[in-house]
């Protein structure tokens, strides 16, 4: 169980553009959902994610990561197992490396990892479907947007964070591609057991695909639904 409480986040204090981009959030998840976080342009959907990640620093607020402890955020302690992808496929890959070596570095260093690297990713790759486990030797600058975006996730996913977040990772893909993403990712939620947040406009997706959705608006949460359709 995480439990985030009146969390509270404002940008430029003090400042004549001062602006409130979350107010009084809370909520609570169990480990292996797979949410979707809703909400329109500026509702503050981003700025939740970089609470998680420890990449801003909350005016206040508390996060619980079991009933026994309570941190006041940000805690670098408990937020550092988070893996996050992002809409640019570009940005979770190593382009001059191949498909092989960029699953290896996703599960970190030694040698060990490295192999566990290679063959979880191969897993992954497998379920994956589309003919990038049988090119382990290609480089990843040769490969199309909608493929790096596929590795993304799977080097994301590889190292076994406690909390995978993404950040409309299925946004700049064709539908046939977004539909074999959000397949793997199901996969690695379930299978894998990881927590999945995630950021996206696409309703069909996010109909099929959430288990639970969270909806903000202006900074606030004003929704939080399960999705009837899957639970
Ligand atoms: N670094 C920043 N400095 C000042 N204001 C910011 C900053 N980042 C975000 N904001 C403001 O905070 C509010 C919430 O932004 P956030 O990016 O979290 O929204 P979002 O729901 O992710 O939007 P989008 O769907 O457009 O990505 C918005 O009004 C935005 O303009």
């Amino acid at each position: 169980m995480v439990k985030l409480e009146e969390i509270k986040v404002i940008y430029n204090k003090g400042e004549v553009n001062e602006k409130i981009a979350l107010e009084n959030f809370s909520f609570k998840f169990k480990k292996g959902e797979l949410i979707t976080v809703t909400g329109s342009n500026g509702s503050g959907k981003s700025t939740l994610f970089k609470v998680l990640t420890g990449d801003i620093k909350p005016e206040h607020g508390y996060y619980f990561l079991d009933e026994k402890n309570t941190y006041k955020i940000p805690s670098y302690k408990i937020l550092k197992n988070i893996s996050i992808v992002y809409q640019n496929p570009d940005s979770g890959v190593f382009p001059d490396l191949t498909i092989e070596e960029n699953l290896m570095l996703g599960s970190k260093k030694g040698r060990r990892l490295l192999k566990f690297g290679k063959v979880k990713g191969l897993d992954l790759l497998k379920n994956l479907d589309i003919g990038l486990d049988k090119r382990l030797k290609t480089k990843v600058k040769e490969l199309s947007g909608g493929q790096k975006q596929a590795l993304s996730l799977i080097i994301a996913s590889i190292s076994k964070p406690d909390i995978l977040l993404l950040d409309e990772h299925t946004a700049a893909l064709d539908p046939k591609m977004a539909e074999k993403i959000m397949n793997l990712t199901t996969y690695i939620n379930k299978n894998m057991g990881i927590t999945v947040l995630m950021i996206n406009h696409n309703e069909k997706l996010i109909r099929k695909y959430s288990e639970r959705i969270l909806q903000l608006d202006n900074g606030r949460l004003v929704g939080d639904f399960k999705n009837k359709k899957i639970s």
